[in-house]
């Protein structure tokens, strides 16, 4: 389901009830409706002894909505779960700052995942690379047997690559299109189903079968042009705060201390969005930064630029997120969040996510490049240290 818009006037000065009956009016929804969801913080303790060994109850986050996000041309509101201060006041901040000019594009490739299958004491690399290079097409009917309902619905596996890493060590990689689902337990599936026919063919000792985590032909793109104007109270404060921002930006480009901290401020509004949502916050984590040390280098997931008037960002990060399986099964909060997005594609959640990361990316860099990160950050830090919920 789609929101009118994004844009709710009045929201942070609510009480908490007051902004669950304004998003469920928003939504279209009883009244009522979102406390339930959310009662028990989203999650059953029954559930969450079956979610997990050795439970011994729910751990409590905030669990908020980033307002003014439009992402291609679409209102959404954001859910993001995070117990940083700050964090989600930054990205309705940004949000509201890129709508001047047009909100954020986004564009997403097709849900690749690599499921590795290792065998190791391979005595003739090259004739082995040979025989399995023979074997494509059965080795991809049989991924597609185990993949049977991903190639219903269009995905399933596409291609397998081969490689000798030297050592007697060789990889297979069987590419699939998990569709909506994050991947990780299909691929595992497949690359177990796969191994003991990989290994024999290879003349070798079967190893590990396990998903890759580097989905790096899963990338999310994220694209924001500001108008210098819409960064500051006046022109001039928007001059002085696009300068600051592409400024920082670079500075990122060329020090790892500071590449490292800029992603982080990436990561506070893709982790919140990923939390809420159930997803995997490690696996986006580990592919994220081994992402961006692709050259060898560690490099800013987003930069900023100037661009005639206009403050450009752009974002690319691999996103490995689904909206079916995983604790999106079990849990109710999560499932509340992918409504408050009103999606049920995968790729859409990433693109949202990726929009989340570059408008915290944004709001950290425009305070820090002008006022500092204090004033903004601590006095809401200090608003939670002092237990004051609603104003
Ligand atoms: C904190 C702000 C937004 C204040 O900024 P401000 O200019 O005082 O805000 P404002 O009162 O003028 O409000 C502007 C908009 O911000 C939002 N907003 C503003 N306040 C609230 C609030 N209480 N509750 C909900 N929303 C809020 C809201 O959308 C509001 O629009 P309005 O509702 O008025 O139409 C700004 O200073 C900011 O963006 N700071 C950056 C904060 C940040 O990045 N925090 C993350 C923690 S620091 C970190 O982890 C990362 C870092 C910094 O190390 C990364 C890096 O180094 O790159
Ligand atoms: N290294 C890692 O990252 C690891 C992560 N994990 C965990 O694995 C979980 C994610 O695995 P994942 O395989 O995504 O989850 P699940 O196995 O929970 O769910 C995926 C299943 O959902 C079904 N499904 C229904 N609708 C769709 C759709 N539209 N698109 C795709 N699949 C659909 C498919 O089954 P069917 O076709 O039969 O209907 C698919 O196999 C996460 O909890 C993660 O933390 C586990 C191991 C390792």
């Amino acid at each position: 389901m789609s929101v009118s818009t994004s844009q709710l006037p009045g929201f942070r000065t609510m009480t908490l009830e007051q902004r669950l009956r304004c998003l469920a009016e928003t939504l279209g929804r009883e009244p009522g409706d979102f406390a339930t969801a959310l009662a028990n913080a989203g999650l059953e303790e029954a559930t969450a002894n079956a979610m997990v060994e050795n439970a011994i109850g729910v751990l409590g986050l905030p669990f908020g909505v980033a307002l003014n996000f439009q992402v291609n041309g679409r209102d959404v509101l954001v859910p993001m779960a995070t117990e940083e201060p700050s964090v989600i006041a930054a990205a309705s901040h940004a949000a509201k700052r890129t709508r001047a000019g047009g909100g954020f594009e986004a564009s997403v490739d097709r849900s690749i995942m690599a499921a590795q299958i290792e065998v190791h004491d391979v005595s003739e690399p090259e004739e082995a690379l040979g025989r399995l290079r023979e074997a494509q097409a059965e080795l991809l009917g049989r991924a597609n047997e185990v993949a049977k309902g991903l190639v219903e619905r269009g995905g399933g596996a596409t291609e397998l690559e081969f490689r000798a890493l030297g050592d007697g060590f060789l990889v297979v990689h069987v590419l699939v299109d998990c569709c909506d689902a994050m991947g990780a337990n299909l691929l595992n599936g497949i690359a177990e189903a796969l191994g003991p026919r990989v290994a024999e063919l290879a003349g070798g000792t079967l190893g590990l079968r396990i998903l890759s985590n580097y989905c790096d032909r899963r990338c999310v793109r994220v694209r924001a042009r500001v108008p210098f104007e819409a960064l500051g109270c006046s022109r001039a404060a928007g001059d002085v705060a696009a300068h600051g921002v592409a400024s920082a930006s670079r500075f990122a480009e060329l020090d790892v201390y500071r590449a490292v901290t800029h992603n982080k401020g990436v990561m506070n509004g893709v982790d919140a969005v990923a939390l809420a949502t159930g997803n995997d916050t490690r696996a986006i984590e580990a592919a994220a930064h081994a992402y961006a040390a692709r050259s060898g280098v560690y490099k800013p997931l987003a930069t900023w630029r100037l661009a005639g008037g206009e403050l450009v960002g752009e974002l690319e990060m691999p996103l490995s997120v689904g909206v079916v399986g995983g604790a999106l099964r079990a849990h109710r909060g999560a499932r509340l969040a992918l409504e408050l997005i009103g999606t049920r594609s995968a790729g859409e959640l990433a693109m949202v996510m990726g929009a989340a990361g570059l408008a915290t990316n944004l709001a950290a860099l425009r305070a820090l490049s002008t006022e500092g990160i204090q004033r903004g950050h601590m006095s809401l830090h200090h608003r939670a240290s002092t237990g004051r919920i609603t104003p």
